[in-house]
């Protein structure tokens, strides 16, 4: 069935006058409301307005323009029922075939921190919701129905489609059109309900509402989840902020698993958290080496001889470009994803040679998004773990200060240690992982196993520094640390022991600074 007549009223109006242009060169009959209509009016467009349709004025400070049965009528009638079109030719009611709307900017609005009750209220569309969701519920089927656009980016392809089918939209079209108009209304009353249940009775914003609604985007189904047992997919948030990972691009390999994204997004966040070039090297969502230097080839070697044993697989994440030395290191080891914000023309040719790798380019950008955990039956969500610590607020408790040297080092190694799953210990030296106890229901077996895994791999620990991701319950901990050699320890502080804890640090010469605040990280 012809598209005859359109009726248009959007806030946003990007695009709306070149589309509407197209339409009108195809036939189609334009109505629209006052600020629509003034655009295409201006652009010299042929166009009714809606108030001039119905014979009623727009009133009530626009809070009533379209809603009229002229309008709704001719959206909801049903194409198929020669009952329903009957109907409309009794009360002269026009068909509006397709329906162009975008809805006032409620989530901008809000999104101003001066942001009034009143201002919020008054951006809440009615007429706008009504007619999406009319035009949507009567897209038909294969007899006929109504298009309805809700996204500018839609424009280019309904005009490019009309043209094509003599000026028609196919059904699979309009089904899809209704589709994404649902969601729209859906992420615009969930952002309402989102507002208004997190407003306290004295009108204050509250941090988390009463009711709470995400709203996510399918990007790809997975092979399989954590496990080849498990059906899994991968969903971006509608409002992703750069910086992400799910930003991701990818630019070779095979497809990505369900634990290749949880072990980039870790990766990922660790790599970022470095000012000068760093290499990250994830396993099981752990980084088992991480490094700064002056080339991402010596980041890369510095963090791979931590642990080159689990380095076999890993996911290696760089911060910076990626150039043809990095590259032509990390292919020499069986990797499973590379991530980095920019990879030279070199680099990404030398990895052509390794197609199973999966190759990930991902824009650089802090993230501070709140965190979400799902238990079973709800979902804990709390802030973003963003706590920038520099040496000016660290305590020294200890007799001895540490070095220059040892707080560089002690720096980097509480930067690691914050993507180290608890209890995280994590010996460090010449902005270097030296060894990584990650996971431990104890802290001394965390101390012990990073001991031993910094002596498997042949690296010295005595002169490394020490991150611990909270405070030691008990001294021992901390002779574990002492008796392997290390000088110097950075920890929260905050256990009832801590006078035990630096009095053992003071007898074996260890310098200790406290963060005052720990990294749990579950
Ligand atoms: N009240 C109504 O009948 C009504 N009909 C359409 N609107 C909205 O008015 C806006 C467009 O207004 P204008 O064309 O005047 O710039 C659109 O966002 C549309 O969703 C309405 N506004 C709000 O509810």
């Amino acid at each position: 069935m012809k598209v005859t007549q359109a009726l248009l009223s959007v806030s946003d109006k990007t695009g709306v006058v070149e589309f509407a242009r197209e339409l009108s060169a195809l036939g189609v009959n334009l109505l629209s409301t006052g600020g629509t209509a003034k655009s295409l009016r201006d652009a010299g467009l042929p166009v009714t307005d809606v108030s001039d349709y119905t014979g009623f004025p727009e009133m009530l400070d626009g809070r009533v323009k379209t809603l009229h049965p002229k309008v709704h009528g001719g959206i909801l009638a049903r194409r198929d029922l020669p009952e329903h079109l009957a109907k409309l030719d009794e009360h002269a009611i026009p068909r509006i075939d397709l329906v162009v709307v975008n809805l006032y900017p409620f989530q901008a609005t809000v999104a101003k921190p001066d942001c009034s009750l009143e201002d919020a209220i008054e951006n809440i569309d009615i007429g706008g919701p009504t007619m999406v969701r009319a035009a949507a519920k009567n897209h038909g089927n294969e007899m006929g129905g109504v298009g309805i656009v809700t996204d500018p980016a839609d424009y280019a392809g309904i005009i490019a489609e009309l043209k094509a089918n003599g000026g028609a939209l196919s059904y699979k079209t309009r089904f899809d059109l209704a589709r994404s108009a649902f969601t729209h209304t859906a992420r615009y009353d969930a952002a309402i309900s989102n507002h208004l249940t997190a407003l306290a009775d004295d009108g204050s914003k509250m941090a988390y509402p009463e009711r709470f609604q995400l709203a996510f985007d399918k990007v790809q189904d997975l092979r399989y989840g954590e496990n080849p047992h498990q059906s899994a997919a991968f969903y971006r948030e509608s409002s992703a902020p750069a910086g992400a990972i799910a930003a991701y691009t990818q630019v070779q390999g095979k497809e990505l698993s369900y634990n290749n994204i949880a072990d980039s997004d870790a990766a990922w966040e660790c790599v970022k958290a470095f000012d000068g070039v760093a290499c990250v090297i994830v396993k099981h969502a752990n980084p088992c080496g991480v490094a700064v230097a002056a080339s991402p080839l010596e980041a890369y070697k510095k963090a791979f001889s931590t642990d080159p044993t689990s380095a076999f697989g890993g996911i290696i994440a760089f911060n910076t470009t990626v150039d043809r030395a990095a590259a032509e290191a990390v292919s020499a080891q069986f990797l499973e994803v590379l991530i980095a914000p920019a990879y030279t023309d070199e680099a990404l040719e030398l990895l052509k040679a390794k197609q199973n790798v999966r190759v990930l380019i991902v824009p650089l950008g802090t993230v501070k998004q709140p965190d979400y955990k799902r238990v079973g039956g709800g979902l804990l969500v709390q802030s973003a773990d963003f706590a920038p610590i520099t040496a000016a607020d660290l305590k020294v408790v200890t007799q001895r200060a540490p070095t220059d040297k040892e707080l560089s080092d002690l720096l980097f190694a509480w930067r690691v240690a914050k993507y180290v799953k608890s209890n995280a210990i994590v010996y460090c030296k010449d902005g270097m992982t030296i060894g990584v106890g990650a996971g431990q229901m104890s802290r001394v077996d965390s101390a012990r196993i990073a001991k031993i895994k910094a002596e498997n791999a042949g690296l010295v620990i005595p002169g490394c520094v020490v991150a611990s991701d909270a405070f030691f319950p008990f001294r021992d901990g901390l002779d574990v640390l002492a008796q392997a050699g290390a000088t110097a320890v950075i920890q929260p502080g905050g256990s009832m022991r801590d006078a035990e804890v630096i009095a053992a640090a003071d007898e074996q010469g260890i310098a200790m600074v406290l963060t005052g605040f720990r990294h749990f990280r579950h």
